[in-house]
């Protein structure tokens, strides 16, 4: 049992969800509108500790209206709790979930325990499927997968993504080094690759939003 998962993001057209240098500004405006409209309909968003690390993220709804109240919990993947104790994430505005593992300094869990709630599951890094599983039973229904890069292949690995759904900006950057929107080990084969099937498209401002189911692979 998981909840629903909604991997949402934004890329350039060479597939880029950062630049090198990590900036990442790439939704138009109502692009973030619908992004926004997104969190209020599901109950957690979950990001990888970099894209904490790097964007210092609310992750809360704040580019339409809504009450505190709508606010969904706030998951970050976090496995060794490296998430810092001023990063917006741990403010009052909403509830926030660290997930950790055992390889976790016992000092920081108990500095981050003040501020969020902790789940542990996994040896060296998190188990994602323990994790989704735990995060159901608490009553997250739908959640949406925030990135980054390096987060989005390990849910998508693991089968845990149920939609894809991406706007893509006008924009080109290169660069070998900037994160695309799914990094990670990668797949070796073609063959192996992760199916979708492609069930709505549409242009919103200068973005193309595509909505993908993502095929459950017969293995
Ligand atoms: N354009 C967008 O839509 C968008 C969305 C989100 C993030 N971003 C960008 O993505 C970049 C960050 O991406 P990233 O790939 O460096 O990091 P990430 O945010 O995906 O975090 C990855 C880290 O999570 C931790 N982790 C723990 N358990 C894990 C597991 N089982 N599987 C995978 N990771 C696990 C590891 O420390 C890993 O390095 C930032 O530059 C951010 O701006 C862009
Ligand atoms: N859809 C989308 N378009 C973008 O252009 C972009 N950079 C992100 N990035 C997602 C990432 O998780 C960001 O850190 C949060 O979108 C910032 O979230 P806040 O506004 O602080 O709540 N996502």
């Amino acid at each position: 049992m998981k909840p629903y998962v909604i991997l949402n993001a934004a890329m350039t057209l060479d597939g880029k969800i950062a630049t090198h240098t990590g900036s990442s500004e790439i939704s138009g405006k109502e692009d973030l509108k619908r992004v926004h409209r997104l969190r209020r309909e599901c109950d957690a968003i979950m990001v990888g500790i970099n894209t904490v690390l790097i964007d210092n993220p609310r992750l809360t709804i704040h580019k339409i209206k809504a009450d505190k109240s709508e606010n969904p919990t706030r998951i970050v993947v976090d496995s060794k709790a490296r998430t810092p104790l001023n990063s917006r994430i741990l403010n009052k505005e909403a509830p926030t979930i660290i997930a950790t593992s055992k390889s976790a300094p016992k000092e920081r869990i108990r500095k981050l325990s003040q501020k969020a709630k902790i789940i542990t599951t996994g040896n060296k890094k998190v188990n994602l499927k323990k994790l989704m599983a735990e995060l159901k039973k608490m009553g997250i229904k739908k959640l949406m997968l925030e990135g980054g890069s390096t987060l989005n292949f390990s849910m998508l690995k693991e089968g845990l993504v149920d939609e894809v759904r991406v706007a893509i900006a006008p924009m080109i950057v290169g660069g070998v080094k900037a994160k695309t929107l799914v990094g990670g080990q990668g797949i070796p084969y073609m063959k192996d690759a992760i199916k979708l099937q492609l069930k709505k498209y549409h242009t919103l401002g200068k973005d193309l939003i595509l909505e993908y189911k993502v095929l459950k692979s017969q293995k």
